[in-house]
């Protein structure tokens, strides 16, 4: 299967999920990636100050729950802010930041201040869009190639290791076999974020 029908099809077991069970996943997913920021800081391990997240829209995981408990616990979060032409920059957002639609239709961004990908620089744990994700780190985007661009960027630029973690549903996450497509520009992620907790990829050993 190619990458527009492998896609089209993800889209629509996101749209059979129903309203009510991607808000039941939803939650568990936030619980499990607060729980595991709460287990690195109590351990001494990472003491995060900056994470990349996003605004969820439409049939994603939402989020919402898990930036909200960043908030709380002191932790910068930060957005991004979508062109058409493909390239991102970057927005803070707060529970209470005022947002406005994206240059991409059906998304949103806070106003306000614009930081480049240097900002990326900062921040010690990114969460990465998926549609799915396999045990190799494989991942299947929204198809913008977006994240691809900026994790090869960071791959490139930064001289330490920063998580990459994508939340998806519990269907989502391919532990065996994969049916994933991929192409040479894909950038893997350290690991898919479920109900169950972390899956650790092989791109990503235990963090
Ligand atoms: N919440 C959230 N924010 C995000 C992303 C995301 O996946 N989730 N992105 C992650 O990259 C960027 C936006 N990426 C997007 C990429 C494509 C389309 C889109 O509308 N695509 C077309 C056709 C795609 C195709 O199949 O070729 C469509 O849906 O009709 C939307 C957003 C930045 N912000
Ligand atoms: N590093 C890159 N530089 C230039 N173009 C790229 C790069 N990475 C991906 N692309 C282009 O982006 C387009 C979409 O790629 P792909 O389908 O893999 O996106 P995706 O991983 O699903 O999306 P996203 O990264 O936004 O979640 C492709 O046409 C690809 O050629």
């Amino acid at each position: 299967m190619d990458k527009k029908a492998f896609r089209t099809l993800m889209r629509q077991r996101r749209v059979a999920l129903g309203n009510a069970e991607r808000l039941r996943q939803s939650h568990l997913i936030c619980e499990q990636l607060l729980g595991w920021y709460d287990a690195q800081r109590d351990a001494g391990l990472t003491p995060f100050s900056r994470v990349a997240s996003v605004i969820s829209y439409g049939t994603e995981p939402d989020t919402t729950e898990f930036v909200t408990g960043l908030h709380e616990r002191g932790i910068q979060v930060i957005v991004p802010v979508p062109y058409t032409d493909h390239t991102m920059r970057w927005a803070a957002w707060t529970p209470d930041v005022e947002l406005e639609e994206t240059e991409l239709k059906g998304l949103s961004q806070p106003v306000g201040k614009r930081f480049d990908h240097d900002i990326l620089t900062e921040v010690e744990a990114i969460q990465v869009p998926a549609l799915a994700v396999d045990s190799h780190g494989h991942r299947m985007g929204q198809g913008g190639g977006f994240y691809d661009r900026v994790l090869y960027h960071l791959a490139q630029t930064l001289d330490r290791p920063v998580v990459t973690l994508s939340p998806v549903f519990s269907h989502e996450y391919y532990p065996d076999f994969s049916p994933i497509p991929t192409d040479d520009h894909d950038q893997p992620v350290n690991g898919a974020v479920t109900t169950a907790g972390i899956h650790w990829t092989v791109s990503g050993h235990e963090k």
